[in-house]
């Protein structure tokens, strides 16, 4: 298990590092994580939810996902409540997640472990990761994610520390310090995380982190900015692009609050074509080519933000002056006529106006959609795209409209609405990383475009054998498969 001193000190990337290692090396792994807090949500084979980060690892390891490597996800809709998703299907929302805690702590507990069971009889070894950091001691009890996820599944387990942020031997050491004995002797190694400089000017410091925490210092692994994989739990705007660009064609992410399954818009960031950058800046979305409305996890709150800070208002002036606009899911709802919430699913907003620019009308309900979806793009070309929905809301043409469906799907499902060439919307997640739709999108803007194309899957199996390799030169793995071996 990839414990942590704290949250993002990396502990996702060095198990999809270990992943795609152990794959190489030959074995057969697959990752695991008790119960994840993120808004980046896939859909299995199956048609079932979990963290994206389990998927990108089982993505590195080789093998497809499944709800047994991440059976609790927790979906923040607002500051005080998440969805609780359980092996793939949302339970309710964090109000009756807490009941549930004091209540049905050991049935979750149950849960989770026979998740971890059925998955340990398929892959050998299990990467574990452990949630924000193992020293929580006020939580020690009801923690179902960290050492006591460690302790039923017989792991060792390795701290990860993160020296970026500073504060690196105090939290090895406190962190170690704060276990119980027996807790404590499960930690066979430390890994120190994102280093920056030479390497050399550290070397006394892994003896000193060695001689306080009386444990072997794994690794040592530099702090890389060339390798590319996805991001988990928050969006890194730090590492974004925010601004319009001359000489390329401008794509704008509205930046909402509750913007959910950011990584739809990882393979046109990385296009050579386009500039995709996050704005909620109205100058900024003047300036765009093509507006991208994304997901949400709570579309009324989103949109009623939206309307306030002159952003919905900027929307409808760059559709009149010739802007693409596209919405996905959320967005897809935000941009119809009206979104209503009647029992509170996702917030105390019951009903607002969209943005009125398709005929259709959202309402939140029922048991939550969560397929993954297959389609030729346009309508009868001889490809194959594909994509994945996740959404409570149903979206019906307004009364008097016929539909102008925007996706058939090949299950037979008709999907989003297409007002005109440059105004549609689809609740399809994932649709962008087909090149068909890409190249689609881009092409009433031929005229600033120069390079193409870039293979997705490729270029990602690529970066996690980067990755694998910038690891494996910095982790003494003999002594990994030697702690791995040893029983104890
Ligand atoms: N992923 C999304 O954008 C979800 C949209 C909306 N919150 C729903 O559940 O229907």
């Amino acid at each position: 298990m990839l414990a942590g001193t704290g949250s993002d000190v990396g502990k996702s990337v060095l198990a999809a590092a270990l992943c795609r290692i152990f794959r190489q090396d030959g074995y057969r792994p697959a990752p695991f994580k008790a119960q994840n807090m993120a808004l980046n949500s896939y859909v299995t084979p199956e048609g079932l939810e979990i963290g994206r980060a389990q998927a990108v690892q089982a993505e590195a390891a080789g093998i497809p996902c499944h709800t047994d490597m991440n059976p609790i996800l927790l979906k923040p809709s607002s500051d005080k409540t998440a969805q609780v998703v359980l092996n793939g299907r949302p339970i309710g929302n964090r109000d009756a997640y807490d009941y549930f805690r004091v209540e049905g702590r050991e049935q979750l507990r149950r849960e989770v472990h026979a998740a971890f069971d059925r998955l340990n009889t398929r892959y050998n070894p299990i990467v574990m990761e452990g949630a924000g950091s193992i020293s929580e001691i006020n939580l020690r009890d009801t923690d179902l994610v960290n050492m006591p996820m460690a302790r039923y599944a017989g792991a060792d387990v390795l701290l990860v520390a993160d020296i970026d942020r500073g504060g690196v031997f105090a939290s090895a050491y406190g962190s170690v310090a704060l276990q119980t004995p027996e807790d404590r002797r499960r930690i066979k190694g430390i890994i120190v995380n994102k280093f920056r400089g030479d390497l050399r000017l550290f070397e006394s410091g892994v003896k000193m982190m060695e001689d306080i925490c009386g444990i072997p210092v794994l690794g040592v692994i530099p702090y890389y900015k060339d390798i590319y994989i996805e991001e988990e739990d928050a969006l890194d705007l730090q590492t974004k692009q925010l601004n319009a660009v001359q000489g390329k064609v401008n794509v704008a992410v509205v930046l909402l609050r509750h913007l959910s399954n950011f990584t739809d818009f990882n393979v046109l960031e990385r296009d050579e074509r386009v500039n995709l950058y996050y704005t909620n800046n109205t100058d900024e979305l003047a300036k765009a080519d093509i507006i991208l409305l994304p997901g949400t996890k709570s579309t009324l709150d989103d949109l009623y933000e939206l309307r306030r800070n002159g952003v919905a208002h900027a929307i409808l002036e760059a559709r009149r002056n010739g802007a693409t606009v596209m919405g996905i899911c959320g967005g897809y709802q935000m941009m119809g006529q009206v979104v209503s919430d009647p029992e509170g699913i996702e917030g105390s907003l019951r009903s607002l106006p969209g943005l009125g620019l398709l005929p259709v009308e959202t309402v939140m309900e029922g048991e939550k959609v969560t397929r993954r979806v297959n389609f030729a793009f346009p309508a009868g070309a001889d490809n194959r795209c594909t994509g994945y929905e996740i959404h409570q809301g149903r979206t019906v043409p307004a009364e008097g409209e016929e539909q102008r469906t925007f996706i058939q799907t090949s299950e037979g499902r008709k999907d989003g609405w297409m007002a005109d060439r440059k105004c549609f919307g689809t609740y399809i997640h994932g649709i962008l990383d087909n090149q068909a739709v890409i190249d689609w999108l881009l092409e009433p803007y031929a005229d600033k475009l120069q390079k193409t194309v870039l293979d997705y899957s490729a270029y990602k199996e690529e970066q996690y054998d980067k990755l694998a390799a910038h690891v494996r030169s910095h982790l003494n793995l003999s002594l990994l498969y030697q702690i791995l071996t040893t029983h104890d």
